[in-house]
């Protein structure tokens, strides 16, 4: 039987479900893993992959299916079994003062909360008495509330299940600890194992990812800390009935966020932590900071003004015993300062106090007067660093991150104060102020002669553009030599000239950048394809190896697979596997071949292009931005799956390589987006930008620079702009497609509009395409792309002065047209 509500005349059978109102959610009795214990849950009703997202009874199960949810008269909503009298289960009601003349039901909303309502007679009015939000199991959905309530001491957290198949109280729990300064915390029985940290306004300071997801794109979040509570409520922008996220800890105390993909039916996983070695709480000790640049690779530094506690174990790796003022304790003495530490995923506040009233100068002027003080910053990102936070002892699970995190002053010692530069508000001694003009003298020097060296760069920063190779890098820094292990195969020359036929023109299969690729086929009767790359690395023998190493660790189902590597003397190549369908543009723009890509075909493979993107931004070791990502990088397998190609050649290839060596691929002007085209600034919004356009290509078949309409004197990206404002973008979807589809294809488009916005800042990330991909929620209004011909900016004053660069940079799109 099917029901809305649950009465005290209708319970709830073994065999019956609840629904909530417009059928989001159903709860009914369930079995995990053994057949014969029962429990009462609420799972998803509109997905084929049963997902149960609370469970009622979960340390009781019953051992048939006799049970029964039921209301009693006096409101007690319970689970009962045949075999026993009292109840196996029953809502938690802590203050109960049911009246004769009340009547009670239950609801399953549609955000997936059961809810205990009381209805009084006598006034007519109902309200929640109990409900399952409040006493979450494993799963973290949206609308539900975590932490503390302190009107009513109510606590609520996440905890895992014991086992896959038994939801049992587990070890794990995602909790909000209110010692010192509020924070989430994720803890492996009491022991803290990952910190998402503080809030800072718009995240929490170990998630540097969410503020891509929150940005208006999938998420709204509301952070609560006044008198009555401290907690933290997701929110899904737009429509909570199609867009399915949850975040999961699960046994081994991972906290997994997916979403519901429906045309794959599927969850699709877009993040976890703890995801690197960092990330596990406190790894470098006391006042250390972890820095990592891989996954297999970290480095514990002392924070400024402290060393190592044991010198010995430090260098044996052992990080435990952490890092102390340098010189032993510290006195509160004269000439005392902070220094600032960068993008940092700030301390354990358990020490920590905050003071919304004041400026980060007043912070800082408060910090130091106070002896116990040993750290400050600001208490919210997004009002210009309002507040003050102040740690008063140790600083305990400090991260760097690449691109985000926040800036951490740390309290030192005069001598360590004149090693660091710190933009200081005054409130230091005499000594302390002496240092700091000494560095600042010594910083001039360095900017003058910075400015002096770019200078000349910028001189010939256009013609390398065109000329240069732009080779794929990741953007953590270098990473230590020789210290990567070996396990990518090394192929001899030898292997590879026989494989290749000695590299014949009949086995050549195309001429890149990086060098030419061909067709082998080894002993064992594996085909492959192997890019000599240009003769030009300026990297050794062992430097392209471990880099190598590192690239092909990223494995993804969108990736080209690398199989190994050889080098001999000068020669350096890559084996990667074969894909008998080539690249996707040998598909896309050719009249005859395109007709095989029906909607489908194209929506996996657009799907497929994100996720692999989405690896490379977000999930695999090396955080790789792609910067050349275009259709002829893009391999199909024999199923026609896409495949990414070209990952991390800048890695492999070294990336300081000369114009004589490199012959730029001019096509590739397209993809750019303009702030990597103009200032040669590259991020995951600019490979976000050549996705845009990538989608635009694969969904009207025209290639983007080579596209114009004789009235509009526009490239692809102007057209599809034109045609959307006017509502008329159907017309350009490849006439191919089966017209049915054209509403998925116009949702695409709009995903495609997002991505190639003008300014970085509005394009949404990967995360939040893939996301967009994979549900039908609203989606935000894209502004003006970038890159339009002649007329584009005209009539927006503020942009005015711009005219003349984006010009300028619509005639070099044009000219490299020209030259292909
Ligand atoms: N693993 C592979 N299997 C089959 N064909 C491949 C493989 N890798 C590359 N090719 C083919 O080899 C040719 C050259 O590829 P390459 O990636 O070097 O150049 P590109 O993508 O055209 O230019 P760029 O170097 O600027 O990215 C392309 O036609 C591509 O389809």
């Amino acid at each position: 039987l099917v029901f809305d509500t649950i009465t005290p005349n209708h319970p709830i059978k073994d065999g019956d479900v609840l629904l909530s109102g417009q059928k989001t959610f159903a709860l009914g009795f369930f079995s995990p893993g053994k057949p014969l214990n029962r429990y009462v849950g609420v799972w998803y009703n509109k997905i084929s992959e049963k997902t149960v997202v609370w469970v009622a009874n979960r340390d009781n199960p019953i051992n048939d299916t006799s049970g029964v949810l039921a209301i009693n008269s006096k409101g007690r909503l319970s689970i009962y079994a045949k075999y026993q009298n009292s109840p196996i289960w029953s809502a938690n009601l802590s203050v109960f003062t049911a009246k004769t003349s009340s009547t009670f039901i239950a609801k399953l909303l549609d955000v997936g909360n059961l809810v205990l309502m009381k209805k009084d007679d006598s006034f007519g009015q109902s309200s929640v008495i109990w409900q399952s939000f409040d006493y979450p199991t494993n799963t973290y959905l949206p609308f539900l509330k975590l932490g503390l309530n302190r009107k009513t001491g109510l606590d609520r957290f996440i905890t895992s299940w014991k086992s896959a198949d038994d939801p049992g109280t587990g070890n794990c729990t995602y909790r909000m600890n209110l010692t010192g300064y509020p924070q989430m915390i994720l803890y492996k029985g009491q022991v803290p194992f990952w910190r998402a940290g503080c809030w800072t306004g718009r995240r929490w300071t170990g998630v540097p990812t969410m503020i891509g997801m929150i940005n208006g794109f999938i998420f709204n979040v509301s952070y609560t800390n006044n008198k009555d509570e401290t907690s933290i409520m997701y929110g899904i922008n737009n429509d909570t009935n199609s867009v399915f996220s949850r975040l999961v800890i699960d046994e081994s105390g991972t906290a997994r966020r997916s979403t519901w993909q429906d045309q794959r039916k599927e969850w699709v996983e877009f993040s976890y932590v703890p995801a690197e070695r960092c990330d596990n709480y406190g790894i470098c000790g006391r006042n250390g900071k972890c820095n990592q640049s891989d996954a297999s690779q970290l480095e514990c530094v002392c924070l400024p003004g402290f060393e190592p506690h044991s010198r010995d174990s430090w260098d044996l790796r052992d990080r435990s015993g952490g890092c102390m003022r340098k010189g032993g304790a510290r006195t509160c003495g004269d000439g005392e300062g902070f220094a600032k530490v960068t993008r940092v995923k700030l301390p354990d506040t358990f020490n920590a106090r905050g003071e919304m009233g004041l400026n980060l100068r007043e912070c800082e002027e408060k910090c130091l007067k106070d002896c116990n003080c040993t750290a400050y910053t600001s208490l919210d990102e997004t009002r210009d660093g309002a507040g003050c936070l102040s740690w008063h002892g140790d600083l305990v699970d400090i991260r760097t991150f690449t691109n985000a995190g926040q800036d951490l002053y740390v309290r030192v010692d005069a001598v360590t104060l004149a090693q660091y530069a710190k933009k200081s508000n005054g409130s230091i001694s005499k000594t302390g102020k002496l240092a700091i003009l000494l560095c600042s003298v010594v910083i001039f020097f360095l900017l003058v002669f910075i400015a002096y060296w770019l200078a000349n760069r910028k001189r010939i920063s256009g013609k390398e553009r065109r000329n240069t190779k732009r080779s794929n890098f990741s953007e953590e820094g270098e990473l230590d030599d020789g210290k990567t292990d070996s396990d990518v195969p090394l192929f001899d020359l030898h292997t590879i000239a026989i494989a290749t036929a000695n590299f014949s023109a009949e086995n050549k299969l195309g001429q890149g950048g990086f060098g030419s690729v061909y067709k082998g086929m080894l002993s064992n009767g594996k085909e492959i394809a192997v890019k000599r790359l240009s003769r030009c690395s300026r990297q050794g023998s062992t430097e392209f190896r471990n880099e190598v190493q590192l690239v092909a660790k990223l494995q993804h189902k969108n990736l080209v697979r690398i199989l190994g590597c050889c080098f001999h003397e000068e020669e350096r190549m890559l084996v990667y596997e074969y894909l008998p369908n080539k690249s996707l543009d040998s598909f896309i723009f050719d009249e005859e071949k395109r007709k095989s890509l029906d909607w489908r075909r194209r929506f996996d493979i657009i799907c497929g292009i994100a996720r692999g993107i989405l690896y490379l931004h977000q999930d695999s070791i090396l955080r790789i931005i792609h910067r050349d990502l275009k259709a002829s990088n893009v391999l199909l397998d024999a199923a026609l799956n896409p495949k990414i190609s070209d990952f991390g050649l800048a890695r492999i290839f070294g990336e300081d390589q000369s114009e004589a060596c490199t012959n730029r691929v001019v096509g590739t002007y397209g993809y750019m987006a303009p702030e990597y085209a103009m200032e040669g600034l590259f991020s995951t919004k600019s490979d976000v930008y050549s996705f845009g356009v990538l989608l635009l290509e694969i969904i009207t078949g025209r290639k983007n620079i080579d596209y114009y309409e004789e009235k509009s004197e526009s490239n692809l990206l102007g057209h599809v702009w034109d045609l959307w404002k006017e509502g008329r973008a159907s017309e350009i979807v490849d006439p191919f497609l089966d017209e049915s589809f054209v509403d998925e294809a116009l949702r695409c488009i709009q995903i495609g509009l997002l991505s190639v916005q003008e300014h970085a800042n509005d394009r949404p990330t990967m995360s939040a395409i893939v996301l967009m991909l994979g549900n039908d929620s609203a989606l935000p209004s894209p502004k003006q792309p970038a890159f339009i011909l002649n007329r584009c900016w005209a009539g927006t004053g503020d942009r005015a002065s711009s005219e003349g660069v984006y010009n300028s940079i619509n005639i070099v799109s044009c000219t490299m047209v020209e030259a292909r």
